[in-house]
């Protein structure tokens, strides 16, 4: 059986994220992610997801300026960097959310960054293992995030290999992997071990998975095929309303 994670950073993006909680439930949906949920009480955050039983998979630490997508490789940063990771876990924490995604940001060829890097995951692994959570780092695309600092599965695999703490997993967005070369189930199987979060979206689009030229319906069910046991987080950019968008679901959850 398909487990999917509904993430409401794009799904139900227009309501408060209680709201989008509740909805994600009532969608079937059997786990929630977010993005940035650092505006929203985390009170009430928490208490949507008891009221609805709904694990939260994970949250993002802070973007930066606008442009940025992450702070942790940027040189001459370190505060700020160290201060989104805190923020994250402390809300994290907070509504008891698995997972913190670190986001690197777009160092370009700045020197030093990827060891600067290298030092916030080690800082935000010690947080992790403080609170029992994971942290995640996701290769993004070059062609919607050009200058990110890993952009490929493999290229996360070897942070991952560097770091050597058992907190730290890659994100596998196969929206991101289809674009950066594709081969997904190959690519899947080689990382396996290493890899702690599952995303996908219809590739060029970015929108519904029922459209474009990944077969998710065929690719999910081989993927847990190949072991994996965990969910599968629903991170794209619906076509209009999100609830007019589900079809897909009930297809997914025949196979
Ligand atoms: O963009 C993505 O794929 C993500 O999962 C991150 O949350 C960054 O936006
Ligand atoms: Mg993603």
């Amino acid at each position: 059986m398909i487990r999917l994670s509904a993430n409401l950073g794009f799904l139900w993006a227009d309501r408060p994220l209680p709201d989008a909680i509740h909805a994600a439930k009532a969608a079937g949906f059997e786990a929630v992610e977010c993005h940035w949920p650092y505006g929203e009480d985390a009170a009430a955050v928490a208490r949507a997801l008891r009221d609805t039983g709904l694990p939260m998979l994970g949250l993002n630490t802070a973007k930066g300026r606008p442009g940025e997508f992450g702070l942790s490789a940027l040189p001459g940063r370190k505060s700020e960097a160290r201060d989104a990771i805190e923020q994250a876990f402390d809300y994290g924490a907070a509504i008891g959310a698995g997972a913190v995604h670190v986001m690197a940001g777009v160092p370009g060829k700045a020197p030093g960054a990827m060891a600067i890097f290298h030092d916030n995951l080690i800082a935000a692994c010690d947080l992790a293992a403080r609170h029992a959570m994971t942290v995640l780092i996701e290769p993004l695309n070059a062609r919607d995030v050009p200058g990110y600092l890993h952009v490929t599965v493999e290229a996360a695999a070897a942070i991952v290999r560097a770091v050597a703490r058992p907190e730290l997993k890659i994100m596998f967005d196969c929206y991101h992997q289809q674009i950066m070369g594709g081969d997904l189930l190959r690519r899947f199987e080689a990382h396996l071990g290493a890899i702690g979060h599952v995303q996908f979206a219809s590739v060029p689009w970015r929108r519904e998975p029922d459209e474009g030229e990944v077969a998710y319906d065929r690719l999910l069910p081989l993927l847990r095929e190949a072991g994996w046991t965990g969910f599968f987080g629903a991170e794209y950019k619906p076509r209009g309303e999100t609830d007019l968008g589900l079809g897909w679901i009930e297809d997914f959850r025949r196979r």
